[in-house]
């Protein structure tokens, strides 16, 4: 069995049970649920840099890549940086991950926050509206159209934008709906951990120019950004390569005034 499937059979055996210990009519009634939200693909469009920056202290293919820093501090160190958005890990078990750093962040900047999880029910997507998440993936890999259907409209109806996330032509077509804001292609094979650029270079020719054109993962140059650009990218999500050092936001600061000259 891949790692992906692993990570969907565990994640419903989450979801389930904190369904039955935490109702939904619980997360309804916290603040950030009827809070207004900041739209991370508006801000995309308008950025001539479009780093997302992540907050991730390990992974399935690398285990260990930051276990020091405080989310507080990288939150704060990503938006003095001018990053468009923050990406957060909300999953504990593979990524060392949780709600409460979402939550952090939150408290610490102003920064869209894009909640990064793998969604298989819509109770997550209520869940992220109340911890005061501005935006969520779906990922195309481990769900059907009517579920991508289904998720993005409720994700809209609560003022969220949506991040979908595709790996090949075939998740892409399966995908393409107007409740969509960003399309992002992951260059890493979630079921290998295989990286190339080359994945975000060939699909992008198939994403209709109304979406924001996202390329996500294995990203470390200044040159790998000016290389997608030309293909219509308006974003970049950039995790590792900001958190492997010992100060995340000064690497984010660095690379964009670069990227900028
Ligand atoms: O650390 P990287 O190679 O810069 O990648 C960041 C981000 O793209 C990656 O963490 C990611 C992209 N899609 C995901 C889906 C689930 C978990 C993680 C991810």
């Amino acid at each position: 069995m891949n790692i992906l499937d692993k990570i969907v059979i565990d994640k419903r055996k989450e979801v389930n049970l904190k369904k039955e210990l935490i109702p939904i009519e619980t997360y309804e009634q916290l603040p950030y649920f009827e809070a207004s939200t900041t739209s991370l693909s508006k801000r995309l469009q308008a950025s001539t840099t479009g780093i997302i920056a992540e907050f991730k202290r390990k992974s399935p293919s690398k285990s260990i890549i930051n276990d020091k820093a405080l989310v507080e501090d990288v939150a704060i160190g990503y938006e003095k940086a001018g990053v468009c958005g923050m990406s957060i890990l909300t999953d504990e078990v593979y990524f060392g991950g949780s709600m409460d750093d979402l939550i952090t962040a939150k408290e610490h900047c102003r920064l869209p926050l894009l909640r990064k999880e793998f969604i298989i029910d819509e109770y997550q997507i209520i869940e992220a509206k109340a911890i005061g998440a501005d935006a969520i993936l779906l990922i195309a890999a481990i769900l059907t159209k009517t579920q991508i259907k289904q998720f993005s409209e409720l994700a809209k109806s609560l003022n969220l934008d949506v991040l979908l996330e595709v790996h090949n032509a075939e998740e892409l077509h399966k995908s393409i709906m107007p409740s969509l804001d960003m399309l992002g292609v992951n260059n890493r094979d979630l079921k290998t951990f295989d990286v190339s650029l080359e994945t975000s270079k060939t699909l992008s020719q198939l994403i209709p120019d109304d979406f924001v054109k996202i390329s996500e993962s294995g990203i470390s140059s200044i040159d790998a950004i000016k290389s997608l650009q030309p293909y219509g990218y308006k974003g970049f999500l950039i995790g590792e390569n900001f958190m492997k050092t010992d100060n995340p936001g000064k690497a984010a600061t660095t690379f964009i005034k670069e990227l900028k000259e």
